[in-house]
């Protein structure tokens, strides 16, 4: 009653103090908390509720370039309520990116958090997985299945189906196009113009479908369809539209920020928003259906296999045969992580086309291992003896990072560039910035893979000379990238499979790269002209 009466006296001009209080206690806090911090660093000052979110235009790795630049190598700045420290030089990370398993200071990319538990993933997997025990079971299976010569071959194999498939789109479409629609008539002399970037990625797609699950995914073959009157018709009872499939994927991954970045309320109850999330649950469950149907259909498989046949040397049937069934979960790590892997082809074409003699420096190359002129065939020892494509790749990979950060979460408090730091704090170490620190890469800004190149007498910038951790293309420490092997395979073998046998230039050389960039920067397009090599008889 006496509660009723309070409220019944409340007036709209009570109600509006009531709240204008609460804000103004709830900035005050705000700025006492941050005024108050420790180890002050430079930064941008955060407003309340969105923090440094401001200078957010969407693009995370002009975001990190900025604070970089304005604020020094290390600065911090706040998103998602959390402070965030930001690291642009390799000396600060020597600590966190040291390989140790006995330390688990370092060892936690993200903290627990209900968002990623509504999504299905905390404490799965490997890649967000913030539980170190299980983590570190996870990623034990996933090397010992990665890391073994058999996984090598079964990748150079399908490097090989994939690339003649490949080819054999880009000739049909061609066919396609020509008047009398014969190519035999005119084997050599014909150009095409294709978005190379999209090719890039229905390959690598189907590259890295068939490698985990031991499935044909035919993003390739549904990417022809959209260019040709002449459809290819493909049977496949799970994975039936590939283009979803994929797509899937895509949403999946880029979605997951989502999850990490808003609350629980803001999710459920925020416009646009709300929709968005209600979308990605439902399509969490789209994605989760068809990899569990191709879990239990290889375990089906393999449970009926007669003894003494050899088993094939996909990523889910190695983690089937290894875990009993009390570890099933653990199968699941090919469907927790499956988003992520990510090559960047289309990226390296761009710089080799940007430098005439870098181009002809690794045709030559390819030429000297791979007899030109000739359906040559890849093999694993072939492509290791390519040390200037492999300088490419790395020059590429210094210049043009596809990862923009690499996130550790303080387990225990530590010491990290001179400051002590609390457990909990969040450090965002910015790839880009070390590639580009002035101290340790002369002239950073220009595309040079002699930096790399092991015959180049001159580099000072070569593996031994540089500092351990001024290339950290692939993460570094207990959590250094376990595709890294199987991410050189497939840029090589592409770059042998595109270069090799065609000229290639851009359509438009004045173009800049077009990229987005959100968890990774990935390329949004790339025209190109491909036409048959003219080989000298
Ligand atoms: C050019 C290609 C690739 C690049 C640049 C790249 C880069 C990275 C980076 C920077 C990390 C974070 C490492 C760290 O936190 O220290 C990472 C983690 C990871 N990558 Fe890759 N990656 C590539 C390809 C692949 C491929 C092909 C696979 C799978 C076969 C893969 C699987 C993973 C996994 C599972 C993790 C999480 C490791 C963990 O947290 O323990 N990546 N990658």
């Amino acid at each position: 009653m006496v509660i009723y009466n309070i409220i019944s006296a409340f007036k709209f001009t009570d109600c509006l103090m009531l709240i204008t209080f609460a804000f103004l206690t709830y900035v005050f806090q705000f700025y006492y908390k941050y005024y108050t911090r420790p180890n002050k660093l430079p930064g941008p000052i955060p407003l309340p509720f969105i923090g440094c979110g401001y200078l957010f235009t969407g693009n995370t790795r002009q975001l990190l370039e900025l604070l970089h630049k304005k604020y020094g190598d290390i600065c911090e700045f706040y998103l998602a309520g959390s402070r965030r420290i930001l690291i642009s030089r390799p000396e600060y990370v020597e600590r966190i990116l040291a390989p140790t398993s006995k330390d688990t200071t370092f060892l936690m990319k993200f903290p627990y958090s209900e968002g990623l538990e509504e999504l299905g993933i905390a404490g799965k997997g490997i890649i967000v997985n913030h539980d170190i025990k299980s983590w570190k079971f996870n990623r034990q299976f996933f090397n010992q299945v990665i890391f073994t010569p058999n996984f090598n071959n079964e990748a150079v194999k399908w490097m090989n189906v994939l690339t003649q498939e490949l080819e054999g789109y880009w000739k049909s479409l061609v066919n396609l196009k020509l008047p009398n629609g014969n190519l035999q008539n005119d084997k050599n002399d014909w150009q095409f113009e294709i978005d190379i970037s999209k090719w890039a990625r229905s390959f690598t797609t189907d590259m890295i479908v068939i490698l985990v699950t031991g499935e044909r995914s035919y993003s390739m073959a549904s990417y022809y369809n959209v260019h040709s009157p002449e459809k290819i018709t493909l049977s496949n009872a799970l994975i039936k539209d590939s283009e979803k499939f994929i797509e899937r994927f895509t949403d999946y991954h880029f979605g997951f920020s989502y999850f990490i970045y808003f609350s629980s309320f803001l999710r459920h109850y925020m416009p646009f928003i709300r929709n968005k999330v209600k979308y990605l649950l439902k399509n969490r469950d789209h994605l989760f259906e068809t990899l569990d149907l191709i879990i239990k259909k290889r375990r089906k498989e393999i449970e009926e296999m007669p003894v003494g046949v050899e088993l094939r040397h996909d990523m889910l049937t190695s983690l089937i045969v290894t875990n009993t069934e009390r570890d099933m979960n653990n199968v699941k790590i090919v469907r927790d992580d499956f988003s992520r892997p990510m090559t960047d082809v289309e990226i390296r074409v761009y710089y080799v086309c940007h430098s005439p003699h870098v181009k002809q420096k690794m045709i030559d190359e390819i030429d000297s291992v791979f007899t030109p002129n000739t359906s040559f065939h890849l093999k694993y020892e072939d492509l290791l003896t390519l040390e200037y494509c492999d300088a490419i790749i790395n020059e590429v990979g210094r210049i043009m990072p596809v990862g923009n950060e690499i996130r550790r979460y303080l387990a225990n408090s530590a010491e990290v560039a001179g400051y002590q730091w609390e457990a909990g704090t969040m450090i965002h170490i910015h790839i880009n910035g070390i590639h580009s620190h002035k101290n340790h890469w002369s002239n950073p800004e220009i595309f040079d893979p002699d930096r790399f190149y092991k015959e180049n007498d001159n580099s000072e910038m070569n593996d031994k000379a540089r500092h351990k951790f001024s290339l950290i293309t692939f993460g570094g420490g207990l959590r250094i990238c376990p595709g890294r092997k199987l991410a050189m395979i497939e840029l090589l073998s592409l770059m042998v499979a595109i270069f090799g046998k065609y000229d290639v230039e851009l359509v438009d050389m004045n173009a800049p790269l077009n990229t987005k960039s959100g968890s990774l920067t990935t390329c949004g397009g790339l025209p190109v002209r491909i036409r048959p090599r003219k080989l000298p008889v």
